[in-house]
């Protein structure tokens, strides 16, 4: 029986290429983000993001993180200006995050890890579908927001109490009236380049927007992300812990950052 890709010692983002010969391509995230190597692009847009919490759908755990899904069949929920041209409709929300605070992001900036990254995934409007946007070079554009170790942040409270529901593989609750505004930090400024989803299959559509503020978490909010489950109920439990794929090379793509 082939097991799938995850992020154990026999599944993880080290075997990805066999399967996904794309993961040795010319444009794979996360990278590593040298403020100082960013180039300043006074043509970047202010980003715009406009969200409808009522087209909030569900929470899943998915085997690899959990995700917030949004209905998109309308320009209700949408990213538009940054470093993108058009309109991208925001599809799902999720985590990468690691089994102690010293990891968990998939970018690092200055070769720091974050212990938890949050990506708001959008696709482009040109194309018919997330799925088909998701092979084109301009298909797909991902926020990414590092979460840093602070106070509690009551904003992600009523992800967390979803917890319970969704701890093992496969399942999902009802999760509705949910505004991923209220997870961004007050700064806009960020960091953009040319990339690729960070999971299999690693398709190189991603226009990447990591923010630069972080947003907090507590100590005893990361507890609760690493209670959630790998596996399926009955199988013997994995926690949900260390998903996230390290920095991959630049290979010569310029960062540009939207602030001096
Ligand atoms: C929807 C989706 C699939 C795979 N990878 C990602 S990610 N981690 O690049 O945002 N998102
Ligand atoms: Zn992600």
């Amino acid at each position: 029986m082939s097991h799938g890709w995850g992020y154990g010692a026999n599944n993880g983002p080290e075997t990805w290429g066999k399967d996904f010969p794309v993961a040795n391509g010319r444009r794979q995230s996360p990278i590593n983000i040298v403020p100082k190597e960013a180039q300043y692009d006074s043509t970047l847009k202010s980003l715009k993001l406009k969200y409808d919490p009522s087209n909030t759908k569900g929470i899943l755990n998915n085997g690899h993180s959990f995700q917030v899904d949004y209905e998109d069949d309308a320009n209700s929920s949408i990213l538009t200006g940054g470093p993108i041209s058009g309109t991208y409709r925001l599809k799902q929300f999720h985590f990468h995050w690691g089994a102690s605070n010293d990891r968990g992001s998939e970018h690092t900036i200055n070769g720091i890890k974050s212990p938890c990254e949050l990506h708001l995934v959008h696709w482009n409007t040109k194309y018919p579908s997330f799925g088909e946007g998701a092979s084109q070079p301009d298909g797909l554009a991902v926020v990414g927001v590092f979460l840093k170790i602070s106070a509690a942040n009551p904003r992600l409270q009523k992800v967390l109490d979803a917890f319970d529901s969704i701890k093992t593989k496969g399942k999902q609750t009802v999760f509705a009236n949910f505004d991923p505004k209220t997870l961004l930090p007050d700064s806009m400024d960020f960091w953009t380049y040319d990339g690729s989803l960070t999971t299999p299959p690693l398709l190189e559509s991603v226009s990447w927007i990591v923010l630069k503020e972080p947003i907090s978490v507590s100590r005893t909010q990361m507890a609760r992300f690493r209670g959630l489950l790998f596996t399926r109920e009955g199988e013997a439990p994995c926690c949900m812990v260390d998903n996230y794929r390290p920095p991959q090379p630049l290979k010569g793509r310029q960062v540009r950052a939207s602030f001096k």
